[in-house]
């Protein structure tokens, strides 16, 4: 059921009416998704870099996108929604607390009715995953595998799921330069995408907008995938003078099946060419569990997986592990194999060429 105008007028009062100050990101996505109900996408010029609040405001309604204005006022009621029950029954989840360090910079981690949610939080960068980024999607799973809740789900805040590797990532450069560089970065991968093979609980992506990247190859790791029909699936491999990561040169001809050869053309067309597949194209492929219309995505997929987060905990580890413990070896090993293969395409031409190009502004996807 979408959210009605009367629902919506009654959340905009519900969040005069709140107890806790919800943080300056919270206020920023609510101040975003209140603009785009009712004016529809950002319309406003860009203010001046020193313009420190407005140009805040006007980076989190852009990066709203071309959100539909009644998608929109439905998140604005759900966040509301979530934001006056969870001063009641769900807890903001301090990873700070346990790491004894600070909180997520770019993850938003709430644990609330037997589900851990770890959602993607850079989203004027259309959530492209940093070098911390990455380091805390890794904290965050680890904390997950540990804690009460039954099931994990990865999703993305704003107009995009996630748009991949943030480019900007191989500009920092350390003193051994770029050669220390791949290497750093190789691991990091390595362990990354590691970190998936072995999570031990069922692992769900709900895909509210385009993915591209390692955020798509991942996927194949996951063992639900609910995607809006707003959503897209994209590695543009090549075109980055890059080679497939997540796994992906062994789970996607397998999930997209041999169709005509033994490597899947399927999957040889996303990963060689970097053909971009549509959500129900990405179903078709069995890459996406299910599709679901934009408007009613949000209520659907988690009045699904409030249900599933209620069936026995122990059962579904276990079920899980009959299913996937065969294969992690093999996953480990094409693990490494790829990280080992994209440490020296980082060198190459072709791909520092395409970086530069992007981070220059001339070149995007
Ligand atoms: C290091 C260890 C692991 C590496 C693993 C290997 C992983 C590989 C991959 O993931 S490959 C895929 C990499 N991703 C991309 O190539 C996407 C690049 N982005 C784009 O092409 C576009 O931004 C877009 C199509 C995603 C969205 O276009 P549009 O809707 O027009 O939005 P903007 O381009 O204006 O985006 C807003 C803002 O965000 C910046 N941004 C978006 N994506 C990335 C990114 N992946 N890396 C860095 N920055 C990104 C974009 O530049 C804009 O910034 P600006 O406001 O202009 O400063």
């Amino acid at each position: 059921m979408r959210a009605s105008q009367e629902d919506f007028e009654s959340a905009m009062n519900q969040v005069k009416l709140l107890k806790k100050d919800p943080g300056n990101e919270v206020k920023l996505r609510l101040y975003a998704l209140y603009k785009q109900a009712t004016e529809g996408p950002c319309n406003m010029p860009k203010p001046g870099v020193f313009d420190f609040i407005n140009k805040a405001k006007w980076d989190a309604w852009n990066a709203l996108g071309s959100l539909p204005k009644e998608t929109a006022r439905q998140n604005y009621v759900d966040l509301v929604s979530s934001l006056t029950s969870s001063s009641e029954s769900s807890t903001q989840v301090k990873p700070g607390a346990d790491r004894g360090q600070q909180e997520y910079e770019n993850l938003v981690v709430t644990s609330e009715d037997g589900i851990t949610k770890i959602m993607f939080n850079r989203p004027t960068r259309k959530n492209a995953i940093s070098t911390q980024m990455y380091q805390e999607i890794m904290l965050a799973l680890k904390a997950a595998s540990k804690d009460d809740s039954t099931i994990t789900v990865v999703t993305g805040n704003g107009d995009y799921y996630c748009s991949g590797n943030d480019l900007a990532n191989f500009t920092d450069i350390p003193p051994g330069g770029v050669e220390e560089k791949a290497k750093q970065s190789a691991i990091m991968l390595r362990d990354f995408v590691g970190t998936f093979i072995d999570f031990p609980k069922p692992l769900v992506a709900v895909v509210n907008g385009p993915a591209v990247g390692i955020s798509v190859t991942i996927l194949g790791l996951f063992d639900a995938v609910y995607a809006s029909d707003r959503a897209t699936f994209h590695t543009p491999f090549s075109h980055l003078g890059l080679s497939p990561e997540g796994c992906a040169s062994y789970t996607f001809p397998k999930i997209m099946g041999p169709a005509k050869s033994c490597f899947s053309f399927q999957a040889t067309e996303m990963l060689i060419f970097g053909k971009k597949l549509t959500a129900g194209e990405a179903c078709a492929q069995g890459l996406v569990t299910e599709v679901f219309p934009d408007s009613t995505f949000q209520k659907e997929v988690w009045t699904r997986l409030k249900a599933y987060s209620k069936l026995p905990p122990n059962s579904m580890r276990i079920s899980k592990q009959v299913i996937r413990n065969m294969e992690k070896e093999k996953l480990h090993a094409v693990n490494a194999e790829e990280s080992s293969v994209l440490q020296e395409r980082w060198l190459s031409d072709e791909c520092i060429n395409a970086t530069m190009n992007f981070l220059s502004k001339k070149a995007k996807l």
